[in-house]
């Protein structure tokens, strides 16, 4: 199977490295960025052929004529553009994969030539360490052996979701933006310990160490979270206490807002 990675940024990146750690060959995956600066670094670190549109016009075009799935990774307001830059490249019978936010399945599928087989996609970064969460929504023309190979694509280092495509917002919302939230966590974490007057580096280190420490105990099937909460968080105790002070401040709604801020950005993207 050929894949063809349009853009090897932070997101194509991750797909590329899950790939590769699960054994993918690397002879069977080529990727393109703009910048020769960007295709040179990744091609050092992926090992992989990378090509520059700014070295060669065209690169794109050239890059998915074989290819049997292309993964488009470019930024949301790129992704018309380079669909349709690559309509006279694509065979028939490859698939086309959107990773962007926002972006509909009947834009995509505009952008292309028709009957083009069109997956759109929500992924998240921890596909990097094998540990991704990925929405999935099929186009109009996709086989089942086709949208089969797709969930290769990502089961190789995540965990594959088939979704209606109008819950893939509510989606990018929770898991293609979530490991945000968490890192943003880990920086407020820190920042509180060094307002209790913890060096910075400590504050910094046990912060991390934390939240390494909880995601791991929830890394299994069974994994239930209230229940966790419930066992540090003795009756009368500490944490209680803390809990108490982060209800006070609506906590869970403050989530919430969060949430609903990224779907209706989401939306302005797709429209
Ligand atoms: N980052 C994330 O966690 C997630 C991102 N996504 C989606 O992934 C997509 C990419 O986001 P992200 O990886 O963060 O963005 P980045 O900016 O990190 O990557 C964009 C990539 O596109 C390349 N690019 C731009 N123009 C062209 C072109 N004309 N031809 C070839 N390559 C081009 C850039 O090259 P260069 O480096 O040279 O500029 C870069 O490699 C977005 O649509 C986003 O919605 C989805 C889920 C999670
Ligand atoms: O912020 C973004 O738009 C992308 C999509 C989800 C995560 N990063």
């Amino acid at each position: 199977m050929r894949i063809s990675f349009i853009g090897l940024g932070h997101l194509n990146s991750a797909i590329v490295a899950g790939l590769l750690a699960d054994g993918y060959d690397r002879d069977n995956i080529v990727a393109t960025t703009h910048s020769a600066a960007s295709a040179a670094t990744r091609r050092q670190e992926f090992g992989i052929s990378v090509t520059a549109e700014e070295d060669s016009p065209g690169t794109n075009a050239q890059a998915v004529a074989d290819a049997d799935i292309v993964v488009l990774g470019v930024k949301p307001f790129h992704i018309v553009d380079t669909a349709q830059s690559l309509a006279d490249a694509l065979r028939p019978e490859t698939v086309v994969v959107s990773v962007a936010a926002g972006t509909t399945l009947a834009t995509l599928t505009s952008a292309l030539p028709e009957g083009q087989p069109v997956v759109r996609t929500m992924p998240n970064v921890a596909l990097t360490v094998g540990k991704g969460a990925v929405g999935l929504a099929r186009g109009a023309t996709v086989t089942d052996e086709q949208v089969a190979q797709v969930e290769r694509l990502f089961a190789a280092s995540g965990t594959v979701f088939h979704l209606p495509e109008d819950q893939l917002n509510a989606l990018a919302a929770m898991a293609g933006s979530g490991p945000g939230y968490v890192f943003r966590f880990v920086n407020a974490l820190a920042a509180g310990g060094m307002a209790l007057g913890l060096d910075e580096h400590v504050a910094q280190e046990l912060a991390r160490l934390t939240v390494v420490g909880a995601g791991a105990m929830l890394d299994t099937d069974d994994a239930d979270p209230a229940a966790l909460e419930d066992s540090i968080a003795t009756e009368g105790g500490v944490t209680e206490a803390a809990l108490n002070s982060l209800d006070a401040n609506d906590f869970n709604q403050v989530i919430v807002q969060a949430l609903q801020a990224n779907v209706t950005r989401s939306q302005e993207l797709g429209a």
